[in-house]
């Protein structure tokens, strides 16, 4: 049963790293991009955006809380990879 359970969480991790890596693929060209016209990384609002999307999708869920905390790790790593692009 437990070792039933880890297989599908070990399968489920192995999909999300490879969204998460697409993810940062993109993120890094959002920050070399940043770097060419002079902006900053931070953007408040289009991060307020996001989470307001998610919450609207996840309305129903009793796992908002938890994605919402997880997306809010994924901006600040995503930041701190611009970063290296963008003083
Ligand atoms: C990727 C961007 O840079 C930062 C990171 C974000 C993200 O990971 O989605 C969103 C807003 C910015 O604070 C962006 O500006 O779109």
């Amino acid at each position: 049963m437990l070792d039933q359970l880890r297989k599908e969480l070990n399968d489920l991790d192995e999909t999300l790293i490879e969204l998460l890596e697409k993810r940062f693929k993109v993120t890094e060209q959002v920050g070399a991009f940043k770097q060419r016209e002079n902006m900053v990384v931070l953007q408040p609002e289009r991060e307020a955006e996001i989470i307001e999307r998610i919450a609207e999708t996840l309305a129903e869920s009793e796992y908002s809380t938890y994605i919402i905390e997880i997306y809010r790790s994924i901006f600040e790593q995503s930041r701190s990879q611009q970063s290296k692009y963008v003083k």
